[in-house]
């Protein structure tokens, strides 16, 4: 069912309607370029006439300076307690995706029905809206591909299997059975619920931390909700090198720009496949939509700051997030 009642009529819509239980939300962590990432997905939402907002969840060390430019892009800002993994274990996770448990907070997000979640480091060139459409009940991502460096710690890597192609190098009988489908967590169509949220963040207190952080944990809790949908959805980049008999270029919706080297707002074309004439375009394409000055956002219809609507057209505040169930940060943190 398309949401045609909300297009085009640039009309604020509460959240008492259907369609506006639905939204975007993406993680910002620090003070550094990621914003430019956000920047540029709200740009991109915009350009492919998303009806749905983009709210970003950031955590306290994100710059009142970033947050404004947040809003001045028609982000709905909310901040969100960082979340740590149970303390003496940090270590066990690759550090620098120790942060991203903090994304578990958006299943807090109760206020909204089904969101579609999204990497900083990913851009929509393609309209997605009908994701929302899917049927409840599942957790709804693309398969990832184990056959980068970022994957030697795992048994796939050391064997060379991968759920891309599993007929190449078969999972063998004496290693038991195979591993279940892996979703990449960089996005991914979910129902926010209090319950989920509480069980997920109880179940992250007695789960001892892997290398993708709440990548491997999602994998984990959701393993028997999960329904894989296209690659066209979220296009890994290394799957243009590793698997390029899966990928039709043309057809992608969604890229992230995940691969070593390859964030457009960082790239340089020097780490390896950068130089790759599709990464190229691809980088091109995204600072296209960051440069486009059209696609900046323009309040419509100014809505007071009191008045408590989830508009298109409305520019949010920052909303605290209700303070429960807090994991405090390890000592070493
Ligand atoms: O300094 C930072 C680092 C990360 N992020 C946010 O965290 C997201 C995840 O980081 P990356 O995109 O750099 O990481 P990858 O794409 O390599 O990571 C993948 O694996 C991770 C494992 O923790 C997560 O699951 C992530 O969503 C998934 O895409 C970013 O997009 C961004 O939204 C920040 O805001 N600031
Ligand atoms: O989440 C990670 C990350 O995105 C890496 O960059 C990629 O190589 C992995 O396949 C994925 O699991
Ligand atoms: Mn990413």
């Amino acid at each position: 069912m398309a949401p045609e009642v909300f297009l085009g009529t640039g009309k604020a819509s509460t959240l008492n309607t259907g369609y506006s239980k639905r939204a975007y939300v993406t993680f910002l962590a620090g003070d550094g370029d990621y914003v430019k990432g956000v920047v540029g997905l709200a740009k991109g939402l915009r350009k492919v006439k998303s009806s749905y907002p983009l709210l970003v969840a950031i955590l306290p060390d994100v710059p009142e300076e970033h947050r404004e430019i947040l809003r001045s892009q028609g982000c709905i800002v909310r901040e969100i307690d960082p979340i740590y993994p149970p303390e003496n274990h940090v270590q066990f996770a690759m550090a620098y995706y120790v942060i991203n448990y903090s994304k578990l907070r958006i299943w807090n997000f109760e206020e909204f029905s089904k969101m579609i979640y999204l990497d900083a480091d990913i851009q929509v060139f393609e309209n997605i809206d009908h994701l929302f459409d899917t049927e409840d009940g599942y957790f709804y991502a693309v398969m990832d591909c184990f056959c980068e460096k970022t994957w030697s710690h795992s048994p796939q890597y050391k064997i060379g299997y991968c759920q891309q192609c599993p007929d190449k190098v078969t999972w063998p009988a004496e290693m038991g059975a195979p591993p279940p489908l892996y979703f990449n967590a960089g996005m991914f169509v979910f129902e926010p619920s209090r319950l989920t949220y509480e069980n997920l963040l109880h179940t992250l207190q007695i789960t001892p931390p892997t290398p993708f952080a709440e990548q491997d944990f999602l994998n984990m809790f959701f393993q028997h909700m999960y329904k894989p949908i296209p690659l066209i959805y979220n296009l890994v980049l290394a799957m243009l090198w590793r698997h390029p008999e899966n990928v039709e270029l043309e057809k992608v919706k969604v890229v992230h720009y995940c691969a070593a080297g390859s964030k457009p707002w960082r790239y340089t074309g020097k780490d390896v496949n950068m130089d790759r004439e599709d990464i190229k375009m691809l980088v091109a394409k995204w600072w296209d939509i960051y440069n486009d000055e059209s696609l900046d956002f323009k309040a419509k219809n100014p809505v007071p700051a009191a008045e408590e609507t989830f508009s298109r057209s409305s520019i949010m505040s920052t909303i605290p997030e209700p303070r429960m169930s807090y994991i405090p940060a390890p000592s070493a943190a």
